[in-house]
């Protein structure tokens, strides 16, 4: 795994890019996402509109696409009613949605190719498929991946069985790294560190955590300590922070870059906070797209090296990020 994220970057010219916002993309495109599986309700009813979202972002720039896969546990499957074959399917099939975008995408490209010069010369830049792990607090459903407070009753065993054969099921679908985000607290990064070890994981993982102070994770864990659990893990090749506001994210830089080497990554939120009540989002504090892409310098300056968007951003994002990124203007 050791030179794994460093060739990659290195390809990519020393930055990458990920996508921006999946769930609320979709839902911008009309999916209905009210219901406990979120946007891996659309792996059901949808598919088209998943390759859909994942090339809008792969023509917005994306080096790194993530899977519809975020809140689709096999459990959450079988609550619906699927057997457990048909809900591993249903997993296994979020990562080869996003394969079948890749491809499709680079065909286009092959084709088109003067279309695709004109649009910057990014032609052959390399794409990886980021299978997508929301945490436990994803899969209840209840905003607690948003206060990482499970209660004494999870330990860390109930974790690692709980993320067990999800994992497995992604890790041998074909995609090129794990994607843990959203991780909420010490406890389940700890879990997802003896998870891969344990289970002999083939592909890398990146680990995202989220912060609402600017300083710990959700939970009121230290990051400082949540990183280092990552860093101590041969597997995980990227560390950072996903689905926070962007007005945090330098100072979180700082404090993952004093305790770990390994390529930081931030995908922050639009700025906007979501209230669960009306299940609205919410402007807080006044951030428009082009003040998140104009960070991009300083996220940089500070130490990150893949950047991309969470919840509430847009292809329009990603678009100015790739932009800003290829000009060398940040
Ligand atoms: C609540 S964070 C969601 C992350 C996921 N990759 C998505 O964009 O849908
Ligand atoms: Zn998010």
């Amino acid at each position: 795994m050791g030179s794994f994220m460093a060739d990659f970057l290195q390809q990519c010219g020393g930055c990458s890019v990920i996508d921006g916002g999946f769930a609320t993309e979709l839902e911008r495109h009309g999916a209905d996402l009210n219901d406990p599986l979120w946007s891996a309700t659309c792996l059901i009813s949808s598919p088209h509109l998943i390759r859909r979202v994942h090339l809008d972002y792969l023509d917005a720039g994306a080096n790194i696409i993530c899977t519809a896969s975020y809140q689709a546990t096999i459990q959450g499957f079988e609550a619906k009613g699927f057997s457990t074959a048909e809900s591993e399917d249903l997993v296994r099939r979020s990562v080869e949605i996003a394969l079948e975008a890749r491809d499709i995408y680079l065909q286009r490209c092959t084709k088109d190719s003067w279309d695709f010069l004109g649009s910057g010369g990014s032609w052959g830049r390399p794409i990886l498929i980021a299978a997508s792990i929301g945490s436990y607090g994803a899969y209840l459903a209840d905003g607690s991946e948003y206060n990482g407070n499970y209660g004494d009753s999870v330990t860390l065993e109930t974790l690692k069985d709980f993320h067990r054969r999800r994992v497995q099921v992604l890790a041998n679908a074909g995609a090129d790294l794990l994607a843990f985000e959203t991780i909420p607290n010490k406890l389940e990064a700890q879990a997802y560190t003896e998870l891969l070890d344990e289970e002999g994981i083939q592909i890398p993982a990146w680990f995202a955590f989220n912060s609402k102070d600017g300083i710990n994770v959700v939970s009121g864990d230290s990051l400082s300590d949540c990183a280092s659990i990552a860093d101590a893990s041969k597997q995980v090749v990227a560390v950072g922070i996903n689905c926070t506001p962007p007005r945090y994210i330098h100072g979180l830089i700082l404090s993952i870059q004093k305790v770990t080497c390994k390529p930081i990554l931030v995908y922050p939120n639009s700025g906007e906070t979501y209230d669960g009540e009306t299940k609205q989002w919410l402007k807080s504090d006044g951030m428009i797209e082009e003040d998140f892409v104009s960070y991009v310098r300083k996220w940089k300056e500070a130490g990150a090296s893949l950047f991309g968007g969470c919840c509430r951003t847009t292809p329009n994002t990603i678009r100015g990020i790739a932009k800003a990124l290829s000009l060398n203007t940040v």
